[in-house]
């Protein structure tokens, strides 16, 4: 990507989809094409059909061996029957395009402040580029709902009423929905269920798993291939559910050749991918996916990542369940927060911060910083 990062009053002005044309120079990605992208179908000696897992199916030990080969071959799948009701997703879609339909000023009184996590605008990662990408997006801790629309309805109205009820209901239904994944992923790992309800720090990390919701809105773009809606990365806590439109967007980066495979968007299905600090839990058996978001000319898409962490104070270590008998933790022990200033500084390097947080193993030279992905 060539230098240097947008500058702060660029990334910050507001940019008008509705009236492009064409895609300004300002959001052009160069690169996009470099890997090609294909759906999500079966290819002859090639495996690019994303895994499905279906959790009601009624069979624990299937679920368990269908979300291991996923965690641990693709970093991601699609969830099917987890009991969710069908209402929440049509709701979530009518609130999150009624909130970036409001006029500009209102957004942007609820706009991100320098070094604050909550608020309208583009993620803080996206500063590090030196290209707008084509989308919207508010980003909040799931706990603070009711303060943050403030924000943006001051006079706290139905309408605000109904934004964050609808906003609460997507939280618990999505944080009832990560604990329950949080189990079948232990039990992926080969971890029994009594060793679940005995292990300190398997309980530990279901019953403080926090979350972060962002809002995401792709307008319809008049040149969506000249464009991207979110660029190549990976998440960065433990695992993120994403509710989608059913219009696909999202692509996986697959390798042996090197390809953007589209995951499909069927109603009702969740699209799940795991994060670095997932990762760094199960000592590298489960691997976070590198994944972007691309935008289409026919129509918007909103998608509603819903990202499952550890609370910001939690050191988080390779769970000893992952560690082979006789053999080191992979990882050093990590904060979210300390992740994300190692992360930031992979990232000027060029590299990955997994790599820079892994034990050498017996013998072997360590602070060699391999590059990225
Ligand atoms: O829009 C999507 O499907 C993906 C969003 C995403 O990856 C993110 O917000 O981290
Ligand atoms: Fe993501």
């Amino acid at each position: 990507m060539p230098s240097p990062p947008i500058s702060p009053a660029a990334a910050t002005a507001y940019f008008e989809f509705r009236s492009a044309e064409h895609v300004p120079e300002t959001h052009e990605w160069p690169g996009l094409h470099d890997h090609p992208s294909v759906d999500a179908v079966a290819v002859a000696g090639r495996d690019d059909e994303v895994p499905v897992v279906d959790l009601g199916c009624g069979d624990p030990a299937a679920v368990a061996r269908a979300l291991a080969r996923a965690a641990e071959e693709w970093g991601a799948f699609l969830l099917v029957g987890h009991g969710v009701p069908e209402g929440v997703a049509a709701r979530m879609e009518e609130q999150i395009a009624r909130l970036f339909a409001l006029p500009a000023a209102d957004k942007d009184r609820a706009a991100r402040r320098p070094g604050e996590m909550n608020g309208y605008g583009r993620p803080p990662y996206a500063l590090r580029f030196s290209r707008l990408m084509w989308s919207e997006g508010y980003t909040f801790a799931a706990a603070t709902i009711r303060d943050e629309f403030r924000r943006v309805w001051l006079d706290g109205g139905d309408d605000y009423l109904r934004f964050c009820e609808v906003m609460e209901e997507h939280h618990r239904e999505m944080m009832a929905l990560g604990k329950r994944l949080v189990d079948v992923f232990f039990r992926a790992l080969g971890v029994t269920d009594e060793q679940i309800a005995a292990g300190e720090t398997e309980r530990e990390i279901r019953e403080t798993l926090t979350a972060t919701m962002h809002l995401n809105l792709y307008p319809k773009c008049p040149e969506p291939e000249r464009a991207i809606g979110l660029a190549a990365h990976t998440d960065s806590g433990f695992f993120t559910l994403i509710m989608q439109s059913p219009v696909p967007g999202l692509q996986l980066l697959r390798r042996d050749p090197e390809r953007w495979v589209t995951v499909p968007a069927p109603p009702g299905a969740f699209a799940v991918v795991l994060g670095d600090l997932f990762q760094l839990l199960t000592n590298g058996r489960f691997r976070s996916a590198f994944h972007r978001a691309v935008v289409n000319g026919d129509g918007d898409r909103i998608s509603v990542p819903y990202f499952l962490g550890p609370p910001g104070g939690m050191q988080v270590a390779p769970l000893a369940a992952a560690v082979p008998p006789g053999r080191k933790p992979a990882f050093r022990p990590v904060t979210w927060p300390e992740y994300m200033r190692v992360k930031g500084k992979a990232s000027g390097l060029d590299a990955s911060a997994l790599a820079m947080l892994q034990v050498p193993e017996e013998g072997e030279e360590g602070g060699v910083v391999p590059p990225k992905n």
